[in-house]
């Protein structure tokens, strides 16, 4: 058996699961179904779900592993939580083998409360990606991957709106990525598109403007004389995009001097990316450091590409951004 054949095939598990979850809730979301959140983002009871669910999965299999998670229970606790609370213990419950009861529930979020750091094993988990996404009915992920020592070992996207083709989305959606380790039959093996010039290329950025600066984005693109429309998707979609060859490029480009990107927003597509031959980088070309924290700490930006025009692409950047 090769080397973290179970946790690979734990969290597939976790993620299937959890991505059941979310396309559930999708269908029936109504507007009590969500709060927000002290920075003012949305969190609905689908993210909590999920968030009760791989947490569990994983603590079955490896009740020492600690957690990051991006949710916590604070909202679903108390009489004011007790509307809420029930709605996810309900959801959680229908993909679980043993139900769980408030108390565990609770206890299952909040396992994902570790500070992270740069020893041993721990999981991180972004239940939703893209919670914005979600609630548009467009593209979200549920994000995992296992860090060992700082380095990410497994990682699993599940992004169940995802067209398997874009050409016809219509036909087939629904998508799961699993980095490393290509193993069986059932799976398609994805690489990063070749591509030796950068004006041939087509980039992803969010959708939200205020996640990453559309504005700095058209001025790097015209600099490297691309001429394609961006591809606009929420959520780790957009490692996934690039990583099977939709687009070349992803620009994450710092709006606010002050944010520091979560560690679970991006340790499951930066595997995704690297095992299929890209590059991940912040805007200053330094490598993500997953070993800091829950944060990204040392990092401003993402930027990634094909190792061929990656250095093209990053001149522009800090061009653009630095005013380098
Ligand atoms: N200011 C700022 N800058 C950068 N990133 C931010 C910022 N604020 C929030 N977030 C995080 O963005 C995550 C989703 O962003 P995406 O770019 O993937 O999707 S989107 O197109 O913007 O919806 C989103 O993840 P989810 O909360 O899991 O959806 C946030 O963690
Ligand atoms: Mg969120
Ligand atoms: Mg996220
Ligand atoms: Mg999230």
């Amino acid at each position: 058996m090769s080397v973290l054949a179970i946790e690979r095939a734990v969290a597939i598990n976790a993620v299937l699961r959890a991505s059941k979850v979310c396309q559930k809730v999708f269908q029936s979301l109504v507007t009590s179904d969500t709060v927000i959140k002290k920075d003012r983002s949305p969190v609905t009871v689908a993210d909590f779900s999920a968030q009760a669910v791989v947490n569990t999965i994983l603590y079955e299999s490896f009740p020492n592993d600690p957690i990051v998670g991006e949710e916590e229970s604070g909202s679903l606790r108390g009489d004011s939580g007790k509307e809420l609370r029930d709605k996810v213990l309900s959801l959680t419950n229908t993909v679980l083998d043993t139900p769980l009861d408030d108390k565990e529930l609770l206890a299952a979020i909040d396992r994902g409360s570790y500070p992270g750091g740069s020893h041993g094993r721990m999981w991180t988990i972004d239940p939703i990606d893209g919670t914005m996404g979600f609630l548009r009915g467009e593209q979200f992920c549920v994000g995992l991957a296992l860090i060992i020592d700082g380095d990410v070992h497994i990682s699993v996207l599940g992004c169940p709106n995802l067209p398997v083709d874009f050409k016809s989305p219509e036909i087939e959606r629904g998508c799961l990525f699993v980095a490393r380790n290509f193993s069986s039959t059932e799976e398609t093996q994805i690489h990063m598109a070749d591509i030796s010039s950068s004006s041939a290329a087509t980039f992803c950025e969010s959708v939200v403007p205020t996640h990453s600066s559309h504005k700095e984005a058209a001025e790097i693109a015209s600099l490297l004389g691309i001429t394609k429309l961006p591809l606009r998707l929420d959520s780790m979609c957009k490692y996934a995009a690039v990583a099977r060859g939709d687009a070349n490029i992803y620009l994450r480009l710092p709006v606010r001097i002050d944010y520091e990107e979560n560690i679970w927003d991006h340790a499951p597509g930066f595997l995704v990316v690297k095992e299929a031959g890209g590059i991940i980088t912040d805007i200053h070309n330094k490598p993500l450091d997953f070993s800091l924290g829950r944060t990204l700490k040392a990092n401003k930006g993402i930027v990634v590409t094909h190792s061929k025009i990656h250095g093209q692409v990053i001149d522009a950047v800090q061009k653009v951004v630095l005013k380098q």
